[in-house]
Formats: C-alpha cells, sequence, structure tokens
C-alpha cells in the first residue's frame, strides 16, 4: 500500500468530499506549543462552514496530557479556533475513564499521578482524589528520604504522563506504590518518545514513563493514540461511520496507527515529528493514506 501525496486542488476536493468525520491531531498539526501552523485556522473555519452545507464534523485527539478538556477549550478560545469541549478528546481525559469505567478502579482509591494539572483535573471530573503531580510537597529538588516517606495504602493506581517538572521523588513514591501496594495499576496516558514544541523537539510522555519501566522491569497500560481506548472514549460521545473518517496527524506510530486501527483513512503532515524521508521505510500499519506539507495545504478549498 502506498501513501499519495496531495497537491492539486481537486486532490483536496476528492478528500474534503470521501470524508465527513475529521479527526485532528494537535500538537504538529494545529500547533506549535501556543503557535497556529499557518493557515490551520482557515481550513478548520471552513470545514466549520460546509457543516451547514454537508455534514462534517470536527474532533480534537490529543496524546498531550499536561490539559484537561476544559482547559484545551481555554485554548482553543485563546487562539480564536471554535471547538466545543465535547469535541476535544486528550489522553488525561481518556486515562480517567479508563480507570473510572473500564478498570471500575474505586472510588475510595487514590490515584499518585506524575504528571500534570490535566491529569488532575480529568480523575477529579471522575471523582479520584490524587496524590503527587502539582503537589508542591512532591516537586522538590531536595532528596528523597525513603525512612521519611509514610506509604498511603488507599492509592491504587500510579498514573503517569507528561511532567514538565519531573524529578526523584516522584519516580520514589510512584515505585513504591507500584511494589508495595497490592494490585496497584500502571497506567500511562501516552507513550510518545517526543513531541513538536515549537522551536524544538522535546522529550514526550514515554520518556517520563521509561525510567519507572526500567526500574519496575513492569510495563504500564498505554491509554493514548494508537491505542483504541482513546476512539472508545470518542465512540461514547459521537456517531461517525469509520468509512467516512480521517484522522490527521504528524507522527506515525502513535496518529496514523491509531487511525488505520481503527478503519479509518489516514493524512499525514509533515509539520511535526514526521519528515517525509521517514516514509521510504514505513511499517504497513503506520503507512497514510495521504500525506500532505501542512493542514494549511487545504486552505486551497476555500481560494485562500
Ligand atoms: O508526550 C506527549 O505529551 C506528546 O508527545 C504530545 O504532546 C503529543 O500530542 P499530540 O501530537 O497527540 O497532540
Ligand atoms: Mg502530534
Amino acid at each position: 500500500m502506498s501513501t499519495k501525496t496531495l497537491s492539486l486542488k481537486e486532490d483536496y476536493e476528492k478528500l474534503l468530499s470521501s470524508y465527513d468525520t475529521w479527526l485532528f491531531d494537535c500538537d504538529g498539526v494545529l500547533w506549535h506549543g501556543d503557535r497556529l501552523i499557518e493557515g490551520a485556522l482557515e481550513v478548520l473555519s471552513y470545514l466549520r462552514s460546509q457543516n451547514r452545507i454537508i455534514d462534517k464534523s470536527i474532533i480534537f485527539v490529543t496524546n498531550n496530557a499536561t490539559k484537561s478538556r476544559k482547559s484545551y477549550k481555554g485554548k482553543f478560545d485563546k487562539l480564536g479556533v471554535q471547538a466545543h469541549v465535547d469535541e476535544i478528546f486528550g489522553s488525561a481525559y481518556a486515562s480517567a475513564v479508563y480507570l473510572s469505567s473500564v478498570v471500575k478502579l474505586p472510588k475510595d482509591k487514590k490515584v499518585y499521578v506524575i504528571g500534570e494539572k490535566g491529569i488532575e483535573e480529568e480523575l477529579e471530573e471522575e471523582g479520584f482524589q490524587h496524590l503527587g503531580g502539582t503537589d508542591p510537597e512532591d516537586n522538590t529538588l531536595a532528596p528523597f528520604k525513603i525512612e521519611n516517606f509514610k506509604l498511603d495504602p488507599t492509592v491504587g493506581a500510579v498514573l503517569c504522563g507528561l511532567d514538565t517538572s519531573i524529578n526523584y521523588t516522584k519516580y520514589c513514591k510512584a515505585y513504591q506504590y507500584l511494589t508495595r501496594n497490592e494490585g496497584c495499576l500502571f497506567v500511562v496516558t501516552n507513550e510518545d518518545s517526543t513531541y513538536p514544541a515549537g522551536p524544538g523537539i522535546l522529550p514526550g510522555g514515554g520518556s517520563i514513563l521509561a525510567p519507572l519501566v526500567f526500574s519496575l522491569r513492569r510495563n504500564a497500560t498505554a491509554i493514548g493514540k494508537p491505542n483504541q481506548t482513546m476512539l472508545d472514549c470518542i465512540h461514547a460521545k459521537h456517531t461517525f461511520d469509520p468509512a467516512r473518517t480521517i484522522m490527521v496527524g504528524d507522527r506515525l506510530e502513535t496518529d496514523i496507527e491509531f487511525g488505520k486501527k481503527g478503519g479509518l483513512s489516514t493524512l499525514l503532515v509533515l509539520t511535526g515529528i514526521t519528515a517525509s524521508s521517514d516514509l521510504d521505510n514505513v511499517k504497513p500499519a503506520q503507512t497514510p493514506d495521504f500525506v500532505t506539507q501542512s493542514l494549511g495545504d487545504l486552505r486551497i478549498l476555500a481560494n485562500i
């Protein structure tokens, strides 16, 4: 199976007429940090305008767990992109839903968090108490003293995600819970090795997880793309025909594999992690149907 490179107006017109539901990855597709990718705003507005004529829907699917859906809504508003909370699916949200509805972690169990506010907010939405995360006590560079550590026996899960304030204390506490609290679940929001942060690439959620996996010799249950828990969360709120749905992403092993696993079509953009040369040796499970330089290329549809 080969990837079709889009370049002509008729290529984009065919794309538009073939798909009614458009799933957009965020980092590297819509934005780099707080800066929108050129043309992304216009393309999203154009798709919205088409909704009035032909039924088109837009869903945002991000592995970035640093924000909750509510806080993503704030980011979309700030950037001037129309979005409804129900259209936003983040790996923090999907992880909290996984703990609550899939494994049904009892609500009297606490979750130890390696991660940021996004995870905490989504856990709270699902009725869970959490430890770690943004708690100042755990955001310290002071050496961890195991003799001073008091194990909380009610911690029933460790949830790990991108944590830009990661430190040794958090790793030590997570390690203690996972080795000493019987049955403690080990869950990670996403396993991305890196992400496009604007002027450069930075370590992602999977890189934050790696020391724990190495020290524990145990793998975590991963929730975000390419895993289908995220798609299950979307299915719970939206009805769509996979044959008329396209996933637009910048990463082969998350976005493209996610779309293909779910029976969706896939469009790769080259504004994030993947370079066109990466397509030379791509695995079949990660081969996109289409590739275009940038989401902004679709502006040609609106004659902009
Ligand atoms: O580890 C992370 O958080 C991710 O690499 C990252 O932010 C991915 O976000 P996405 O491209 O799925 O929007
Ligand atoms: Mg991305």
